[in-house]
């Protein structure tokens, strides 16, 4: 998809970044990305594959071996501060300020980015994510769940336009993840671009945009998601058999078939794009053959499927 000429900057852009860490390890390789405003972007990678480090680049925290990142239009490590205070980071580890209270510990990082006192704009954070009848709350005696709106509250207390996510829902139960994701796409709607970096596909499924795939330091994909699942998403048609099969009938070597549960289905591959499926007549073939089913129903590959499949290189 063609970029859209705009006036403004992109909210990221990364050129040409690569990292090589001391000892040698090269963890990124000449990476290009272009963040777009206001969207939710997903970067997707298996452990290792490089996402911490290119997020910590692009918050300036980390120093890029070659490349430059700029954010709205400044560079981030030249023009540090400005960037700096434009882009929100929720890190991975739990917060350390056990002893301080919600209140005090999220003011402090508004502080942090050369921010004048808002307390209406602290509380209406700490509103937003359901913290407020915590606000004298020492941070220790919250749940794990509640520990994570802290970090995202510290994180938004100076009011980014940017914020990253570095596996916002790793560990936690299935409805603060929901929660999460609700938080995420409010925030959106206010116009905030949000960078999110995760393990979950489903997350990356159900919430991005713009989904990047970064593998042994390499970006190997950007693309809309939607556009990404018609892609290279397959539909399958499941076939459940009478009676089980041991091997696939003869003749049908030109349709992509294969068997499954025991031989109790036959999985038949077909292009979602093409007009025509084949299904009409592989299924008169199938009958020729006298072979019987009793159900017919059709699959979709999930980004998951997409996803393991370019990983390990066979789109
Ligand atoms: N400071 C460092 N010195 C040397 N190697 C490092 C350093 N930080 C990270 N690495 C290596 O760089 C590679 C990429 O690490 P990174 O943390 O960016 O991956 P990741 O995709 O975020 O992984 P995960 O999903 O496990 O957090 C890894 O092999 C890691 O061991």
């Amino acid at each position: 998809m063609s970029e859209q000429a705009t006036s403004t900057p992109h909210a990221i852009s990364v050129r040409g970044v690569s990292k090589t860490y001391k000892g040698g390890f090269q963890a990124l390789k000449s990476v290009d990305l272009d963040i777009r405003r206001g969207e939710i972007f997903a970067l997707l990678g298996p452990n290792g594959a490089g996402k911490t480090t290119l997020i910590s680049i692009i918050c300036g925290i980390v120093k890029p071996s070659h490349g430059t990142v700029t954010a709205d239009g400044h560079d981030v490590l030249r023009d540090y501060r400005a960037t700096r205070m434009r882009i929100g980071l929720v890190p991975q580890e739990l917060s350390t300020d056990a002893f301080e209270t919600v209140w005090a510990a999220v003011r402090f990082s508004r502080g942090l980015f050369g921010r004048s006192r808002n307390d209406k704009h602290i509380e209406k954070v700490l509103r937003d994510l359901s913290l407020w009848d915590k606000k004298d709350a020492k941070i220790m005696t919250l749940s794990g769940g509640m520990k994570r709106r802290v970090l995202i509250a510290k994180a938004l207390a100076h009011e980014p336009s940017i914020l990253f996510l570095d596996e916002p829902t790793a560990g936690v139960d299935v409805e603060l993840r929901h929660d999460m994701w609700n938080m995420v796409r409010a925030l959106r709607d206010t116009g905030v671009t949000v960078i999110l970096t995760t393990h979950y596909i489903d997350e990356a499924e159900e919430m991005a945009d713009r989904v990047g795939v970064i593998t042994r330091g390499e970006l190997i994909l950007v693309e809309e998601k939607d556009v990404l699942m018609r892609k290279l998403g397959k539909k399958q048609l499941a076939i459940s058999l009478q009676a089980p099969m041991q091997t696939l009938p003869e003749g049908l070597g030109e349709y992509a078939l294969e068997l499954a549960d025991d031989g109790a289905t036959l999985l038949y591959t077909f292009d979602v794009k093409s007009e025509d499926t084949g299904i009409a007549v592989l299924l008169r073939k199938l009958g020729d053959r006298g072979v019987d089913f009793k159900d017919l129903h059709t699959l979709e590959s999930s980004l998951e499927d997409i996803f393991v499949n370019l990983v390990r290189g066979t789109p």
